[in-house]
């Protein structure tokens, strides 16, 4: 369970929001939508650990994230709205880094973004959807070894076509039906059925 009591955040010298409570329990799946500079991104980097609240706490079933921020990030995948990927490395060899990392298999997860067509080539040359394609596929690494239930998502669909965000959506309805968790920054609509929406 993922509890946020009365958040606050400040960037710069600027109150962002203030006064948020949440809870997000296994399964579910929460939209924040808003305004441009409304806070959603911030959110996202306050819940993933890399940006401290200014009041309030974020809770993993019921301990603070902050105490133990190596035990945090190990139970989450922040996509951010950049891609994250090494432009001199292929397809295959940027997702095989994370592989590494988390455990899971390259292969399904290129397959699983419709990728393997694209796998051998340096992901300098892909064009920006096919870019996002390759950032989302990380979320289908689907380690055995070191699972996260906690899916952090900044615009996950900009750039993306019809068949990509369907795609999308049957990785999000998979993991939410082995108890996973999605929190979904967005300003198109994303396949999340029976999400609920935080506005701030
Ligand atoms: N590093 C920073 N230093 C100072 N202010 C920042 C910083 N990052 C963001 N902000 C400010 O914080 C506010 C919230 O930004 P944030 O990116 O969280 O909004 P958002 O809701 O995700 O916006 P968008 O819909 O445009 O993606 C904005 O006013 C922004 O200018």
């Amino acid at each position: 369970m993922l509890e946020a009591q009365e958040l606050a955040c400040l960037r710069g010298e600027r109150a962002v929001f203030a006064g948020l409570s949440f809870r997000l329990a296994p399964g579910e799946a929460l939209l924040l939508v808003g305004a441009n500079g409304a806070g959603k991104s911030s959110l996202l980097r306050l819940l993933a650990g890399l940006l401290r609240p200014a009041a309030g706490t974020v809770l993993w079933d019921g301990a603070d994230t902050f105490a133990d921020r190596a035990a945090h990030a190990a139970r989450l995948r922040y996509l951010s709205h950049q891609d994250a990927l090494k432009p001199a490395l292929t397809a295959r060899e940027n997702l095989a880094f994370f592989a590494q990392l988390w455990g899971g298999e390259t292969a399904t997860a290129l397959a699983a973004l419709d990728l393997l067509p694209l796998a051998d080539l340096p992901a300098r040359v892909l064009s920006s959807g096919q870019k996002r394609r390759l950032a989302l596929a990380r979320l289908a690494l689907a380690p055995l070894r070191q699972p996260a239930p906690l899916w952090l998502l900044d615009e996950p669909t900009v750039g993306l076509d019809a068949a990509s965000v369907t795609r999308l959506g049957g990785l999000l309805a998979r993991h939410r039906a082995t108890g996973g968790m999605v929190l979904a920054a967005t300003h198109l609509p994303l396949p999340l059925p029976g999400a609920r929406e935080l506005r701030l």
